[in-house]
């Protein structure tokens, strides 16, 4: 990336022997909105604080616009956090929340309370100005969190899960909000978060995280339609997976030998006969139907249960050696399709809609740095 604000550079953090993040190393531009996930004690929060300056990586570089802020307290780093549990001050009105932290900057009366008016205008919040944060709506809150970072005109902004505590209609309300505001203000956003649309639909970047590792940084297109690797694929949600052996070229062409017969492969490049491999294909990708021979990779199934998810239906299909697959049909689709749980069909997808995964030695590495 040519024009790096922020960089990332093998940071790694252990408390006593347990490695919380292994290496991560991440160039941001100015202005890029970057959302970081994963599963639950992966090392999200930690590489957040390291960048806060909350927690003191072992190892590992951070610098802002070629400066290098590793070392800098808190309170130097124009890298502000807004958490989760927003850490109001409960015993402040909301204005003096926001005014505090230019209060500690030395910022004098007058231009305070100017400059936290102005931003308790912009985030639509003036009319509470006076009153304790401990009488606000969750939503409300969320705007003083925010107002209180925001008028400290940061360069970077480090969001915690800054949602989660909001009811779904707010959630989704205040992410639109956040987006705009995001933009408008040309602010770097570094965002965990645990919800998939949260990240996918707001970051420009997504950061998938598994054992204190970095397994996939990508536009939340490429990591939807191209998951790097199982972890990846399973995370994200939607993808059938099909493990068998490469075969040897046959017209030129490669195939996928499961246990449920073999499969074509579109690309094949890096693999050669007998590698063992995991082919992806995502749900909606795959066609159903009662009767063989409509697709080039078919392979029978047994239809185990249907899952409506609004405007498609999810159909859990299960293979003769027990593999699960997973197709997205359309309502419509379903109904013509005429068939009940139990049914014998036939799941077939183009072979350019599958792709080959790489193998988690990444995850398997951490894992031994964390068993160690
Ligand atoms: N101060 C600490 N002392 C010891 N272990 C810690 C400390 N802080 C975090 N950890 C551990 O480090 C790992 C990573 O924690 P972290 O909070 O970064 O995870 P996370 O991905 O943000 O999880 P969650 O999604 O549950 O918030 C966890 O196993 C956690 O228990």
């Amino acid at each position: 990336m040519t024009n790096t604000h922020l960089k990332l550079d093998g940071l790694a953090k252990s408390y006593g022997n347990f490695v919380a993040v292994v290496e991560f190393s991440l160039d941001i531009a100015q202005g890029e909105f970057i959302a970081i996930m994963g599963p639950s004690g992966c090392g999200k929060t930690t590489s957040l604080r390291m960048l806060a300056g909350l927690e003191t990586a072992d190892r590992g570089q951070i610098t802002l616009a070629g400066n290098r802020i590793d070392q800098l307290p808190v309170w130097e780093r124009e890298t502000p956090m807004v958490w989760q549990s927003l850490a109001l001050f409960p015993f402040m009105t909301v204005r003096e929340n926001v005014e505090f932290g230019l209060k500690m900057r030395g910022v004098a009366g007058a231009e305070r309370r100017r400059r936290a008016d102005d931003w308790l205008e912009r985030l639509g919040i003036s009319t509470y100005a006076d009153r304790n944060v401990a009488r606000l709506s969750g939503g409300q809150r969320q705007r003083v969190a925010l107002a209180r970072s925001l008028v400290l005109e940061p360069k970077v902004l480090l969001l915690d899960e800054p949602l989660s505590a909001l009811d779904a209609h707010m959630a989704i309300k205040m992410q639109g909000e956040l987006k705009k505001l995001q933009r408008e203000l040309g602010i770097t956003f570094v965002y965990v978060t645990h919800s998939h649309s949260e990240a996918f639909s707001l970051a420009d970047r997504v950061v998938i995280m598994n054992g204190g590792r970095v397994e996939q940084i990508g536009s939340p297109q490429d990591i939807f339609l191209r998951p790097r690797s199982k972890f990846v694929a399973q995370f994200v949600g939607g993808i059938s997976l099909l493990e068998g052996r490469i075969s040897g070229k046959e017209d030129g062409k490669r195939f996928l030998e499961t246990r449920d017969g073999k499969v074509q492969l579109a690309d094949s490049s890096g693999l050669t006969q007998g590698d063992s491999a995991d082919l992806a294909v995502r749900a909606d990708r795959i066609s159903v139907t009662v009767n063989p021979g409509w697709g080039e990779n078919e392979i029978a199934c047994t239809l185990v249960s249907e899952e409506f998810a609004g405007a498609v239906v999810n159909l859990h299909l299960e293979t003769a050696s027990g593999h699960s697959l997973v197709a997205q049909v359309q309502q419509r689709e379903l109904e013509q399709l005429d068939a009940s749980t139990g049914a014998r069909v036939y799941a077939s997808w183009h072979p350019c809609d599958g792709f080959i995964l790489e193998r988690a030695q990444q995850s398997e590495a951490g894992a031994k740095v964390r068993a160690a």
